[in-house]
């Protein structure tokens, strides 16, 4: 439903040229949640006003739903617009009005009438969780409390895309939680397609279907959430999975066990899906004669299933972990000799 092809977006600046996105080409389909991640200055808030046509590509066309958000203007852009909404790192509130008056303003300026408006605006309030805060203001709510606000501000003119931008880079862990919660939610209930784009690991691995991750412009590798996290390919596809999945414990946690182990095989399995419940290692024990240490376990939850990394020391005869290995593969989890360097 979202089309970008080959866009790239140059900026004149009294320094020279700068390629703010460089020749990227993205598919996102309706009813997903897809996250973009990268680091600051990696281009993820210029992909995004490409996307709701606040920017103009310098190159290539940005297609919603069949129509090219890249090449219209005026009150034709405008109609495109109305169906893509967006929420903020600082939610964007108007002060001086409170929670409903918040939310009212967009109905407002597509000229819904006061009955209606007040219909959608309960609607809307119910489905955020805000009932009892209607004629609160900005700031006597929570940050989490703000974000809603923002979310039901953003879903009041029935929008067929939601752009999040940095949603919740503002908000404690636990908040961040609640408000992902909340996304996936309306994600499932009103089948709303949701462009994330964000620089931590965690909210990808939580609500998102697909992953594209940005470096220097351009998107070095993208794919299905649960593929990324078990196989990164790019170096910083790598490094945002270490924000996730402990990785670095795990190399101290290695370095001790092969003080105290010094013999054996040391196997990072990572499996994903409900092969993350299955009696593995009893197997092992039991079908190959071996011993298994285990020296670092972790098991994330994402939108398609669970994803499970284990760190093992196997150890025993030569031939029996070669069998081990081999038992392994043929259950389709992937298993890493890790060694340190
Ligand atoms: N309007 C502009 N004029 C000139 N350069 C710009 C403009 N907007 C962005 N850039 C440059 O383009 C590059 C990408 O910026 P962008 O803001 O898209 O990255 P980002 O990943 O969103 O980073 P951040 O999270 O820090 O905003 C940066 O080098 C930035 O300085």
């Amino acid at each position: 439903m979202i089309e970008l092809q080959n866009i790239s977006k140059l900026y004149n600046t009294k320094n020279g040229e700068i390629t703010a996105v460089n020749d990227v080409s993205l598919t996102i389909h309706q009813g997903e949640i897809f996250g973009i991640i990268g680091y600051s200055g990696a281009g993820k808030s210029t992909m995004i006003r490409l996307l709701n046509g606040l920017e103009k590509p310098s190159s290539g066309k940005v297609l919603v739903n069949g129509q090219e958000i890249s090449s219209i203007s005026g009150g034709k852009l405008r109609a495109a617009r109305r169906k893509i909404s967006m929420i903020f790192q600082h939610f964007n509130l108007l002060w001086s009005r409170t929670v409903e008056e918040n939310i009212a303003f967009p109905l407002e300026i597509a000229g819904v009438k006061k009955e209606e408006r007040a219909k959608k605006v309960k609607e809307l309030i119910d489905l955020v969780g805000l009932t009892g805060r209607e004629k609160s203001y900005p700031s006597q709510l929570s940050g989490g409390q703000k974000q809603r606000v923002g979310i039901a501000r953003a879903l009041a003119n029935n929008p067929e895309v939601l752009l999040c931008d940095e949603a919740t880079s503002a908000l404690d862990p636990e908040t961040t939680d609640q408000i992902l919660d909340l996304l996936l939610d309306i994600n499932k209930r009103l089948g709303l397609t949701i462009v994330l784009i964000t620089h931590e690991m965690h909210v990808i691995r939580k609500i998102c279907h697909r992953v594209a991750v940005m470096e220097a412009g351009s998107v070095v590798e993208q794919g299905e959430v649960l593929r990324v996290f078990q196989n990164p390919q790019a170096p910083i596809t790598k490094k945002f999975v270490m924000q996730v999945s402990g990785s670095k414990e795990s190399k101290d946690s290695i370095e001790q066990i092969l003080k105290a182990y010094p013999t054996g095989t040391i196997v990072k399995l990572s499996f994903v899906g409900n092969k993350s419940e299955q009696p593995i290692i009893a197997q092992l024990i039991k079908e190959f004669n071996v011993d298994v240490n285990i020296v670092h376990g972790n098991i994330s939850q994402t939108a398609n299933g669970p994803y499970g990394t284990l760190i093992v020391q196997i150890d025993g005869d030569k031939q029996n972990i070669e069998n081990a290995l081999r038992h392994l593969d043929s259950l389709e989890i992937q298993a890493e000799v890790i060694e340190l360097d």
